[in-house]
C-alpha cells in the first residue's frame, strides 16, 4: 500500500505548553484515517501544521511526498480541505462559491457535476446561508472535492447535523473512498468514527495514547464497544458520569 501521509515526531508548542507532542503518524491510499481526542487535545494544531498553515517547532510532514512548508502550492493542487469554521461572506451563492473555489486551481472539477452527484444541483442559485445544514455540509464536501484531490482533510464534518444528514454524509465518505481517495478526518462522533475508519490515533493532551483500528482500541480496553473503550482512553468516563 502506498503511503499518502508521513508525519515523524511532529511538536508544537504555545507558550511553553505542548499542543502536539511527538506526533507520528502514516495514512496508506485509499484508506480513511481518523484523528479523535477530546476538546484542546490538540488534533486541529496536528492538521494545521500537517497542512502547513501552521509552521511546527519540530518534525517532519510529507503528503504526497512533498513538505507542505515548501511546496505549499503545488500540494494543494492535489489536496482538498474543509475546515471547521469556514465563513464565507453572507450573500454568496452555491453556484458563485464553487465558481471562485474552482478558479483557484489549474485542474478543476466541474462543479455542476459534482452538486448533481450529491443531489444539491437545484440549490446553485441559493445562498450558501440558505442551505440547511446537511446540504451545507454537501457543498464544503464537493468544495474540497473541486481540486480533484488525492486526499482530503475534513475536520468535524457532520457537527451540528441530524442523524439523517449525517447518515448522508457517511454514504457519501463511502463512496470516495470506494473510489480510490484518501481520507483524514477528526470527529466526536464514535459511532461515525467506527464506521469510517480504517486506523485510528487518540489524542490526548496533544500525546498520542493510542493508535491502530477500531478494534484493536476495543481489545486492548475493559470494554466492548468503541464508545466505552474511547471514553476509557480519554479518562472522559467519570467525567460523563458526574454529569449525568
Ligand atoms: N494559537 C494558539 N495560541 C495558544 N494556544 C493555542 C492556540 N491554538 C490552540 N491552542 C491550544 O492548544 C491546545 C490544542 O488545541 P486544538 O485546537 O489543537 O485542539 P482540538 O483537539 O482541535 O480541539 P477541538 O476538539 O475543541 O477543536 C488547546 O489547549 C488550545 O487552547
Amino acid at each position: 500500500m502506498q503511503e499518502i501521509i508521513k508525519v515523524s515526531q511532529l511538536t508544537k508548542t504555545y507558550s511553553g505548553t505542548p499542543a502536539a507532542d511527538q506526533i507520528s503518524l502514516s495514512v496508506n491510499r485509499g484508506t480513511v484515517f481518523g484523528l479523535i481526542g477530546a476538546n484542546g487535545a490538540g488534533k486541529s494544531t496536528v492538521i494545521e501544521c500537517m497542512l502547513g498553515t501552521k509552521k511546527a517547532d519540530s518534525g517532519k510532514i510529507s503528503i504526497l511526498g512533498m513538505n507542505p512548508l515548501k511546496e505549499r502550492k503545488k500540494l494543494f493542487e492535489k489536496v482538498g480541505v474543509q475546515f471547521q469554521e469556514t465563513n464565507y461572506q453572507d450573500s454568496i451563492t452555491v453556484q458563485e462559491l464553487c465558481q471562485v473555489t474552482a478558479s483557484l486551481y489549474h485542474e478543476a472539477e466541474d462543479p455542476l457535476e459534482l452538486l448533481s452527484r450529491f443531489g444539491i444541483a437545484d440549490k446553485l442559485k441559493t445562498q450558501v446561508k440558505d442551505l440547511s445544514g446537511g446540504q451545507r455540509q454537501r457543498l464544503f464536501i464537493i468544495l474540497a472535492l473541486i481540486p480533484k484531490p488525492e486526499v482530503v482533510f475534513l475536520d468535524e464534518l457532520t457537527t451540528g447535523l441530524d442523524a439523517r444528514a449525517r447518515r448522508e454524509v457517511w454514504n457519501i465518505l463511502s463512496l470516495l473512498k470506494e473510489s480510490g481517495l484518501t481520507i483524514f478526518l477528526t470527529s466526536h462522533f464514535m459511532d461515525e468514527i467506527e464506521k469510517l475508519c480504517d486506523c485510528i490515533c487518540i489524542l490526548k493532551k496533544g500525546k498520542i495514547i493510542f493508535y491502530g483500528t477500531v478494534s484493536e482500541a476495543i481489545d486492548s480496553s475493559p470494554h466492548s464497544r468503541f464508545e466505552d473503550a474511547y471514553l476509557w482512553y480519554t479518562d472522559e468516563e467519570e467525567l460523563t458520569y458526574e454529569n449525568l
